[in-house]
């Protein structure tokens, strides 16, 4: 139980004295925000966040600047404001763009949607955003950007040096996503050719010295043909102030059940604290649904300190009309929670939030190169996540932070900062996009962080035995470049192109669809025995691929009903995005020259398209196992059979899967039989190495 709250207070970050980089600190900036926080028009909320007070000096340091980096509290106004500034004093002239990047989806839609409203213009004209298979914006019209740093990546594969951007804003560079840090290396190598090109690097908590120093160049001499002269030095600036206060709160002794612990804390603010909505961080959508559940319930049944409290659940597995709830005002009279993974760290401005719950977890993805597996595994979270999660409190009025971990653990044991994705991830995608981008030495790529030697080599491997490399490791022709050029993970690119030749496209092109998304299934605790039942009814016996595609056909068969889909507790909105996914994929296809067909009953096609893509996830059960035991065949990893799976207790001999969750034991997620001959068939060099199989 978190009862006893002890009040601590974090110093604002401020940079010391700087080596190989220029430290701008301008005069003391505090935002006068602090005093009276009523309905100000935008243009006088603009005026008093603290960056407000930089915007000179923030112009002035792009323009003399190749590389700038701003640190500066959360709230202070970065992402919003300095687009706008950057746009008023002309960078956007001349049909520019100016790019801003979020390494989240839902944070590029939320501050895409605030610039456009506070600049007075439709979003999707002069202020739009991209995100994967959603572009809200207009060639001709746009002139400020928000997009996801894969997206940018993305579109270096049209343009490699980015021409139709004067200045990119990397935001958030802390998290350290696999696409900024492959962006950043990129980026430094387009500067090189392109001196003109300014970045900007911003962030509440990066490590400022470090960035600065991976962007010092050889070339430190300033470009004196341009007026005034360019600096290639990076400069730093840091925006001292913040917007409103926060206090922080920190529990006496450690919490054993974080969950439980959030929902008492959660119980305790709407006992004692006046109005204001509640964000809470817990992991994953298990504990998260858990916990709305019992404040809803709680609330309905007219528990005592419950009334008046409803709780929404916010993930990246719901759907996009799920996801927009949070942002709709809470009604009079109530108290809004919501209940979040780290999806709601950064960027984000939720306005009615003025507490904070953080639980001190987050679910972070690690990768193994000897076993070949990549879990999501929940792990203490940074200081720098720290900082983040409270710094959603305090952007529209004074707020309150409640750590469910001791002051002396987030001084003394939380890591300043997290490990950077990409050296804990799976490498298949991203080694296929630098290869792509004509980075052939790809350890000797400039990394801001190296991946592990290990961790590349498994995704060589992988990518030989796709087809999509060759023996020199340079892409393939046609294949390499195609499944490059499929917006989603290479084994399911590799599993599309494959359905081609076995007139399967039609089929398997619902399947990548689905597969691209979390869940299509209504998730509800206490009712899982309906919910069998209900998947039983589309159930194939091949597997979960087949399943969607049952579940697929009956959607369309119904009109795309949303009744239809509450009946057989299929999830509305998942459908939709399927279909909108779906189409976008088609198009993709025609233009890689796929011909749309369908193999109508056939699924051994299906299956032999689906083990052409995920042969590397091949399993085997084991010999007289009574529990449904399988190994996996390249590494000899004991797995299971996920029991969301069609196949759960039916366990066939052989069978592929798309992705392993790891609780109690390593389930297989997305699972189907396969004829285990089709592996030598599809795969040969990769089977050849594990000697006889069968
Ligand atoms: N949708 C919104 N509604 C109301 N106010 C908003 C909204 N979005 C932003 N703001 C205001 O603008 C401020 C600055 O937001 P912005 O996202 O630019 O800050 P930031 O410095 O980038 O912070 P972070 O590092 O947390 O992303 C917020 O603190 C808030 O006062």
């Amino acid at each position: 139980m978190a009862q006893f709250w002890k009040p601590g207070a974090e110093k604002p970050q401020l940079l010391d004295d700087e080596e190989g980089g220029v430290l701008f600190v301008f005069s003391s900036a505090f935002s006068s925000s602090s005093s009276g926080y009523g309905y100000a028009s935008i243009e006088k909320q603009r005026q008093r966040l603290p960056v407000y007070k930089y915007r000179t000096a923030i112009l002035y340091l792009v323009e003399t600047h190749a590389t700038t980096i701003i640190v500066g509290e959360t709230g202070s106004g970065k992402t919003t404001q300095i687009p706008q500034y950057l746009k008023e004093a002309g960078w956007a002239d001349g049909g520019l763009v100016i790019a801003c990047t979020q390494p989240r989806r839902l944070a590029v839609q939320a501050v895409a949607s605030r610039v456009a409203e506070e600049m007075g213009v439709k979003l999707g004209e002069e202020v739009g955003y991209t995100i994967r298979f959603e572009d809200v914006t207009d060639t001709d019209k746009t002139r400020i950007k928000f997009l996801t740093d894969g997206v940018l990546l993305r579109e270096m594969m049209d343009d490699p040096l980015l021409t139709k951007y004067s200045v990119i804003m990397i935001d958030e560079a802390h998290e350290r996503s696999i696409s900024t840090d492959i962006l950043l290396g990129l980026l430094k190598k387009i500067q090189k050719r392109r001196p003109e090109l300014r970045l900007i690097i911003a962030s509440a908590t990066i490590e400022a010295k470090a960035m600065s120093a991976f962007f010092q160049t050889r070339r430190r001499r300033a470009v004196e043909s341009v007026e005034p002269p360019l600096s290639m030095e990076p400069a730093i600036l840091s925006v001292e102030g913040r917007g409103f206060n926060v206090q922080i709160h920190y529990v006496e002794e450690p919490v054993s059940d974080y969950v439980q612990a959030a929902i008492s804390t959660v119980q305790l603010i709407h006992d004692k604290e006046p109005y204001g909505d509640i964000l809470v961080f817990l992991t994953g959508q298990d504990d998260i649904d858990a916990a709305v559940k019992l404040i809803n319930e709680e609330a309905r049944n007219g528990g005592k300190n419950s009334s008046g409290l409803f709780a929404l659940p916010l993930y990246s597995g719901l759907s996009r009309a799920e996801q927009e709830l949070i942002f709709s005002p809470t009604p009079r009279g109530k108290r809004k929670v919501v209940v979040s993974t780290n999806i709601a760290e950064t960027s984000l401005t939720l306005e009615g939030i003025v507490y904070v719950v953080d639980s001190g977890f987050s679910k972070q993805r690690f990768y193994n190169p000897i076993t070949d597996i990549e879990n999501l595994i929940v792990a203490p979270i940074s200081k720098a996540s720290a900082r983040q999660r409270a710094g959603r409190a305090g952007r529209v009025r004074p707020g309150k932070c409640y750590r469910l971990y001791t002051e002396e653990y987030f001084l003394n044991e939380m890591s300043a900062e997290g490990i950077p994705e990409i050296q804990r991830s799976n490498l298949v995608s991203c080694v296929i996009q630098l290869k792509a981008l004509g980075i052939d030495n790809i350890l000797g790529f400039d990394w801001l962080a190296s991946p592990s030697p290990e961790a590349m080599i498994r995704a060589l491997e992988v990518l030989y035995s796709l087809g999509v490399l060759d023996d020199d490791a340079k892409l393939t022709s046609p294949v390499g470049f195609q499944v490059a050029e499929i917006p989603l993970d290479p084994m399911i690119s590799k599993m599309i192109l494959a359905s081609n030749q076995l007139s399967c496209s039609e089929e398997v092109l619902t399947i990548a669809a689905v597969l691209s998304i979390q869940s299509i299934w209504f998730i509800e605790r206490g009712i899982q025995k309906e919910m069998d039942e209900a998947k039983l009814r589309f159930a194939a016996a091949e597997g979960d691929h087949v399943t969607f595609l049952n579940v697929y056909k009956g959607f369309l068969r119904s009109g795309k009903s949303s009744k239809w889909c509450y009946k057989n507790y299929i999830n509305y909105h998942s459908m939709k995005t399927v279909v909108e996914i779906r189409e976008q994929l088609r198009r993709i296809a025609q233009r890689l020259g796929i011909v749309l067909k369908s193999c109508d009953r056939d699924m051994q096609a299906v299956r032999k398209a689906v083990t052409a893509g995920f042969f590397a996830n091949a399993c085997r059960i084991e010999p007289y196992s009574h529990n449904g035991m399988y190994k996996t065949v390249r590494t000899s990893q004991e797995v299971y059979i996920h029991p969301s799976s069609v196949l759960f207790r039916v366990n066939p001999k052989w069978v592929v899967y798309q992705s392993i969750v790891s609780t109690d034991r390593q389930y297989m997620r997305n699972v189907i039989s396969i004829d285990p001959s089709s592996l030598t068939e599809v795969a040969p060099h990769f089977y050849r190495q594990q000697g006889p199989i069968f």
